[in-house]
C-alpha cells in the first residue's frame, strides 16, 4: 500500500501570530567562535516568564531523522535515550521505515515540504535546545534542514551522518554527502561518523586505524563542525571500542569495553542522543560524549542476553534504568570537589601500632571533622578487607562522608563503596570506570601536567598530587614540592587534593598557593600514627579553615 502524506497549506493547530511573529530565540552559540562549547543549562524559567509560579523548563532535544518501527534505531532510539537520561525529546520524522532484526525491508522518505512543516511546527513553539539529525534521505531534506536552522537557531547542533543501515541497507541518497559537507556540517558542534561513515565523507579514503581516524577526523573538522568524533566500534579485533575526538586542536582517543552480543542495533543513533541530551543539560562537549559512551556501554552490557527477532542484530533497552535497582540505589548522583577538604587515608600498620580497629579510626577521623575516607590497606587479607570495609562504610554512609577504596576495584564492587583511588601504576583509570559505572567516583595519582590530563580523559573526578613533602609513610616517594602541586593544579580541568608529609603546621603553606581548584589536602600520618585521631582532624581542619577565610579575604 502506498503511503500517502498529508501535507497542509499551514498547521491548523497553530495560532496563526505563532506562524508569523515566531522569532529566534537570541540564544545561539552553535556557531560561536569560543573553541569550547561553553553551552549553559537552560533549565529554569525566570519568575518574570513564569508569573511567579516557579516552572521549570525541561532541557529539550529534537531529533530530525527516520522512524524505525523495529523500535532500537531512528526516531524511537532518540526518544527513549533522551527519555532515559531526563531530557524531552520531540521528533520530526524523516522518513519512514519499514525494519526488523533482519534488516530494512522498506523505506518511504517524507515529502521534503513535510519535513519543513514539522521543523517549523516545533520550532516555532517549544523551546527546543538541541537538534540531532539521524536519518536525512535527500539532499533536500538537507537544505530545507539548514533553511529552518537559520530561521529558528538552537543552541547546539549534533549530526549523525547515518548513511548506511547496521544492515547494509542505503538510508540516503547519494547526494546527501554533498549536503552535509556543504551546507550541514559548517552548521554542526559535533559530527559523529562511524568508520565507514568517515570514509565515505572524505571520497573514501582508508580508515582503518587509530592513526587513520584522528586524521579523518581532523580532514572532516575542516570542512565546518567544531567537534568531529569518529566511532571505532566496527575494528572488530580490538578488546576496547576507540574512538577518537577532534576538538580542532588535539586528538583524544576515548576508550570504552566492547560489549559482545548481537543486540547492537541502533548504539550509534543513541550515543548521538545522549550526546544531544547531556549538551541540553549544559554538560561541556567531551564530559558530554563521555557520558553518552557510558550510557551506551551499560544499556550494551544490561541487554547482551535479550532475544528479539530471529535476525543479526537485535535491539537493546535504553530504559534499563527504570528496571533495575543496580543502576540506581545507594549511587552518588555528583561528586561534590569540596568534599576533598579534609582528607583522610587509613593505614592498617598505623592502626596496629596504636592497637585500633579500623572502624574505630574511620569514626574517630569523622568526628575530627573528615570530609572523606580512604581505606589504604595495603597488608589486610581480602576476606577481612571486605568485611572491614562493609562495617566503615555503614558508618560513613550514617554520617554522609564519601567512602572509597585505595587501589582495590573488587572490594570498592563488593561494599559497594563511593569509589576507588588509583595510582599510575594501579588498574587504569579507564578501565576503573567501565568496572565501576559512571556515578561512582574515581580519585587518580597525578605527580605531572600530562598525567592530570590524560586522568581527566579516563574519566576521573580528582587527583590526588604529591609528595607535596616528603614522607615516610610511602616508600620511595617522589617528592613534587609546593611548584609541582601547583604546575599539576594549573594544568588540571578535575579538582586536586594534594598529599604527602601534610599535617596541621604545613596546611596552610598548601593551601596558600593560591589555585582554585586545589581543594584540600589527603593525610595519612598525621592524623593515624598519633594518639588522638579526634583532636589531631580538628587541629587539621581549623588549619585549612583559617587558610580558607585569609584566601576569601585577599579575594
Ligand atoms: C588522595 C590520594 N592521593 C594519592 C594517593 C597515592 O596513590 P598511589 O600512587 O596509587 O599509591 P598508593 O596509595 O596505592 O600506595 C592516594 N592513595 N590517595
Ligand atoms: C599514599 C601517599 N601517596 C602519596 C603521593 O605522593 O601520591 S604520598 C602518600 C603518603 C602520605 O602519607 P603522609 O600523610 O603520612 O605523608
Ligand atoms: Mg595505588
Amino acid at each position: 500500500m502506498a503511503a500517502v502524506f498529508l501535507s497542509l497549506p499551514s498547521a491548523p493547530n497553530l495560532p496563526l501570530t505563532a506562524r508569523v511573529h515566531a522569532v529566534p530565540r537570541g540564544v545561539f552559540v552553535a556557531r560561536a567562535s569560543a573553541r569550547a562549547p561553553t553551552i549553559t543549562a537552560m533549565s529554569e524559567a525566570t519568575d518574570a516568564e513564569t508569573g511567579g509560579r516557579g516552572r521549570r523548563k525541561m532541557p529539550h532535544v529534537l531529533t530530525v531523522a527516520g522512524s524505525d518501527s523495529g523500535a532500537g534505531a531512528g526516531i524511537q532510539a532518540d526518544i527513549k535515550a533522551c527519555g532515559a537520561l531526563g531530557v524531552y525529546c520531540s521528533s520530526v520524522i524523516t522518513a519512514v521505515t519499514a525494519q526488523n532484526t533482519v534488516g530494512v525491508q522498506g523505506v518511504h522518505p517524507v515529502p521534503e515540504e513535510f519535513v519543513a512543516e514539522q521543523l517549523r511546527s516545533v520550532l516555532s513553539d517549544m523551546e527546543v535546545d538541541v537538534v540531532k539529525t539521524g536519518m536525512l534521505p535527500s539532499v533536500g531534506v538537507v537544505k530545507v534542514l539548514c533553511h529552518s536552522l537559520k530561521d529558528f537557531p538552537v543552541r547546539a547542533l549534533v549530526v549523525d551522518p547515518v548513511m548506511v543501515s547496521t544492515s547494509g541497507d542505503i538510508l540516503s541518497e547519494p547526494s546527501t554527502l554533498a549536503g552535509y559537507r556543504n551546507e550541514l556540517f559548517a552548521m554542526a558542534d559535533i559530527v559523529t561518523p562511524n568508520l565507514k561513515e568517515a570514509s565515505a565523507l572524505l571520497g573514501g579514503v582508508s580508515v582503518r586505524t587509530v592513526a587513520d581516524m584522528c586524521s579523518a577526523a581532523k580532514s572532516i573538522h575542516n570542512l565546518g563542525p567544531r567537534y568531529v568524533l569518529v566511532k571505532g566500534g566496527d575494528f572488530s579485533d580490538s578488546s576496547d571500542a576507540i574512538d577518537i575526538l577532534f576538538d580542532g586542536e588535539e586528538c583524544h582517543e576515548l576508550y570504552g569495553a566492547r560489549i559482545k552480543t548481537r543486540n547492537t542495533h541502533g548504539t550509534g543513533c543513541t550515543l548521538a542522543s545522549c550526546i544531544a541530551a547531556e549538551l541540553a543539560k549544559g554538560t561541556p562537549m567531551l564530559q558530554a560524549v563521555q557520558a553518552a559512551k557510558a550510557f551506551v556501554e551499560t544499556a550494551l552490557n544490561y541487554s547482551k542476553d535479550i532475544v528479539m527477532g530471529s535476525g543479526p542484530q537485535g535491539p537493546f533497552d535504553h530504559l534499563f534504568r527504570l528496571k533495575s535497582q543496580n543502576y540506581n540505589v545507594g549511587q552518588k548522583l555528583q561528586f561534590d570537589a569540596n568534599d576533598l577538604f579534609l582528607y583522610a587515608v587509613t593505614d592498617s600498620g598505623m592502626n596496629k601500632k596504636w592497637g585500633r580497629s579500623i572502624t574505630d579510626a574511620v569514626k574517630a577521623s569523622i568526628e575530627g571533622g573528615a570530609t572523606i575516607i580512604q581505606l589504604r590497606e595495603k597488608d589486610a587479607e581480602t576476606r577481612n578487607f571486605v568485611e572491614a570495609a562493609m562495617a566503615c562504610m555503614e558508618i560513613c554512609r550514617s554520617h554522609g562522608v564519601p567512602l572509597l577504596i585505595n587501589d582495590r576495584v573488587d572490594v570498592a564492587l563488593a561494599c559497594d563503596a563511593d569509589g576507588v583511588h588509583v595510582g599510575q601504576s594501579d588498574m587504569p583509570a579507564r578501565v576503573v570506570r567501565r568496572l565501576l559505572g559512571p556515578r561512582k567516583i574515581i580519585g587518580v595519582s597525578c605527580k605531572t601536567p600530562a598525567q592530570a590530563e590524560q586522568a581527566w580523559i579516563d574519566g576521573a573526578d580528582y587527583i590526588g598530587c604529591g609528595g607535596v613533602f616528603p614522607t615516610t609513610t610511602k616508600e620511595n616517594n617522589l617528592t613534587v614540592g609546593l611548584n609541582g602541586l601547583k604546575a599539576v593544579c594549573l594544568a588540571s580541568k578535575l579538582p586536586v587534593v594534594a598529599i604527602g608529609g601534610i599535617g596541621p603546621g604545613n596546611a596552610r603553606s598548601v593551601m596558600e598557593i593560591g589555585v582554585p581548584n586545589l581543594k584540600g589536602v589527603a593525610v595519612v600520618s598525621a592524623l593515624f600514627d598519633r594518639e588522638s585521631i579526634v583532636s589531631e582532624a580538628q587541629r587539621l581542619r581549623s588549619a585549612l579553615m583559617d587558610a580558607s577565610s585569609r584566601a576569601r579575604l585577599s579575594v
